[in-house]
């Protein structure tokens, strides 16, 4: 048999072949091969499985393995690559299509003025949905870890499990604690008694390219969160698109458009077990263009890790007017974030120059005092993410220049000393959310959503309601890395299983909260903001997107009053503009009909919000204008 021969039926050239299944091989011609042969390509397929994962996840049948071994000479690193060419090949292919469902379910939700939901509903989970970790002992979300870029492609092609979110009707968990005891649990987890890690997130933010995603790939696997296989994997596909500097932000970055650009576009989620604090990481993206889902990402972040590029030139760059490093720390300081470590990142660039750090310290201190970053909660850290320096371990041979003049904690021992924030435990149960999506758990395959709950507790066997709408469902099951929990209090970032409701009744942007408490569905409310530097001027009816927890909807803004921004008293009433640098109140009235009461009702758009007074979390606001963020606030009154 001519190894030629045995190989005519892979598509080494046509990708669009990439889609059908190869499964007829023609003659059976494995009675050709010898029992040596036999067990060496068994070898080889065995460990590109245990790289690739099983045929339906990975896309490749055995058959293809088989073949790629066969033709060269069972030797595994050739046949890896060839196999991880096919398999990228076919991802670009798949996200091509995926895009283009995409664009056409936007245009579709576009004309019924309904983008997101409509965008959803479709089984487009890619934008909004938390990324795999590479930690591979499952330490990202659940669902995140078995949800990757390639299942979301294939379901939204219809080529894997296209079945929709469907009603789960099982008998529904009964609820095992009184509330008391269940807050005295809570209570008592939080605050680190019996044993428990503090827990808290942290969002990572910064000017594009700064190092962020680098950063925390190269802290995962320092970490031991990746192992060595998943590792040289990465490594060698990136080496083969000719991205080998971008290997370490593809252990974050998994999407084929982030791999292909080199940026990142999704929020990514990961977990780092640290000796005294679980932290949930949230990598956002830098680029001004996905500023939106920066702060969805944010709005479920309790404390922030900036990274700033040292090399000569680019702090400047983005620190300056249009760059992104201010634009981030205002809208985290603006969405309650307290606690800020700044990353000076990349100083192999400037010979790990002492000048440099102190430089950018400088610059960006006097910024984070202005915006109301208090010192004593800011701490600078001088890294380099690539080379892994100043991360774990701050003796290392690469750097040492930087020994000579630093001598203070490392970036985990840093993270590790991190304050969780006060938690409104005792207040309503509130769970704005953020990605919604086909359970995959055994226990469960009907819908799930995931977030983070910004107050309150809550448990298995719950029955809770789902705002806007009359529905309400029952919690079957709480999932937070990897684990299930009986459940989860304020402050945890998780995947929620619901129960005995029709998915159509739930949207990004829905909030789950108790029968007996409900959260407000108002269409107009009062605020107080500070206003931004911006372009134009903001005048009587402009329009402009308002972003609350993870739903961003048009609005208009009418202005009330100007006001002192010390003592908060009024300076002018009903005044015509509002410029940079004032305090104002205004009136905020939603617009079209992003979110509804019931579709039914699309001309009656109404959000679910709170005072800030009420609930600090659900009471923030921000306000966009044409890819500016032109003001940020508190809700002072629900009309
Ligand atoms: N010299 C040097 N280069 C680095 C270092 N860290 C990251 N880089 C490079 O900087 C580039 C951008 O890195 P990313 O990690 O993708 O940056 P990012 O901030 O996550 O980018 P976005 O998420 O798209 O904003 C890559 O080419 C990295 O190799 C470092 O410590 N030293």
């Amino acid at each position: 048999m001519s190894r030629h021969r045995f190989v005519r039926n892979l598509a080494l050239t046509n990708p669009q072949d990439d889609f059908e299944a190869l499964s007829d091989g023609g003659e059976d011609e494995n009675n050709e091969i010898t029992p040596e042969q036999l067990a060496q390509m068994n070898s080889v397929r065995e460990h590109i499985r245990a790289v690739i994962g099983p045929p339906k996840r990975s896309g490749i049948s055995d058959k293809e393995i088989d073949d790629a071994s066969w033709e060269y000479y069972f030797d595994l690193d050739q046949t890896m690559d060839h196999i991880l060419e096919i398999q990228g090949r076919r991802n670009a292919a798949k996200e091509r299509q995926a895009a283009k469902e995409r664009e056409k379910q936007e245009k579709m939700a576009a004309m019924t003025g309904n983008a997101r939901v409509g965008a959803l509903r479709a089984g487009a989970p890619t934008k909004t949905s938390p990324k795999k970790s590479g930690k591979a002992s499952g330490a990202a979300t659940p669902v995140a870890a078995k949800m990757d870029q390639m299942d979301a492609d294939m379901l939204a092609l219809g080529l894997q499990d296209s079945t929709p979110l469907v009603m789960d009707t099982e008998e529904p968990p009964k609820i095992s604690l009184a509330r008391e005891k269940l807050l005295e649990e809570a209570k008592r987890a939080i605050s680190g008694q019996g044993g428990d890690k503090l827990s808290l997130s942290i969002v990572i933010i910064g000017h594009v390219d700064a190092g962020k995603s680098t950063l925390v790939g190269r802290l995962m696997y320092d970490l031991g969160s990746i192992d060595q296989r998943k590792r040289a994997q990465t490594e060698r596909s990136s080496e083969k698109m000719g991205k080998a500097s971008f290997s370490w932000a593809w252990e974050m970055d998994s999407g084929v458009e982030e791999r292909n650009r080199g940026i990142t576009i999704d929020m990514a989620q990961s977990v780092l077990s640290l000796p005294n604090r679980t932290i949930v990481v949230l990598d956002a993206p830098g680029h001004k263009d996905f500023v939106p889902n920066m702060i969805s990402g944010a709005s479920q972040a309790d404390t922030a890790l900036l990274v700033v590029d040292a090399t000569n030139g680019e702090f400047e760059a983005g620190f300056d007017k249009g760059g992104q490093t201010r634009e981030h720390l205002l809208l985290v300081r603006s969405l309650g974030v307290q606690q800020l470590i700044v990353a000076v990142n990349k100083l192999d660039t400037v010979a790990w120059s002492e000048d440099r750090y102190n430089e950018i310290k400088e610059s960006l201190g006097n910024f984070l005092v202005q915006s109301g970053f208090q010192q004593s909660k800011t701490s600078f850290v001088p890294v380099a993410g690539f080379l892994g320096v100043n991360l774990v371990d701050r003796l290392q041979p690469e750097a040492t220049e930087l020994e000579k003049w630093y001598t203070g904690p490392t970036l985990v021992e840093t993270l590790d000393k991190l304050d969780p924030p006060g938690r409104a435990i005792e207040a309503p149960f509130r769970f704005p959310i953020t990605n919604l999506f086909k359970g995959q758990n055994a226990a469960s395959s009907g819908v799930a959503v995931s977030g983070k709950l910004v107050s309150g507790v809550v448990q298995v066997g719950e029955r809770v309601r789902v705002v806007p709408g009359d529905e309400s469902a029952v919690i079957k099951l709480i999932m937070a890395d990897g684990e299930s929990l009986p459940w989860a209090a304020a402050g945890s970032n998780v995947d929620i299983y619901l129960s005995n409701i029709d998915p159509i009744h739930l949207t990004i942007g829905s909030v789950l909260c108790p029968t007996s408490a409900v959260v407000p569905l108002v269409a107009s409310f009062i605020a107080q903001v500070i206003i931004f530097d911006q372009s134009y001027p903001i005048t009587v009816g402009a329009s402009a997107e308002l972003f609350h927890q993870s739903q961003n909807i048009p609005v208009t803004i009418v202005p009330l009053e100007t006001l002192d921004r010390i003592t908060g008293a009024t300076i002018k009433s009903n005044p015509r503009v509002l410029s940079k640098g004032m305090s104002a109140k205004i009136r905020v009235a939603v617009r079209g009909s992003t979110i509804s009461e019931s579709s039914a009702s699309a001309s009656h758009a109404r959000l679910p919000i709170e005072t800030f007074k009420d609930n600090k979390d659900m009471g923030r606001i921000l306000l966009r204008r044409n890819g500016e963020t032109i003001a940020a606030g508190i809700i002072l009154s629900l009309e």
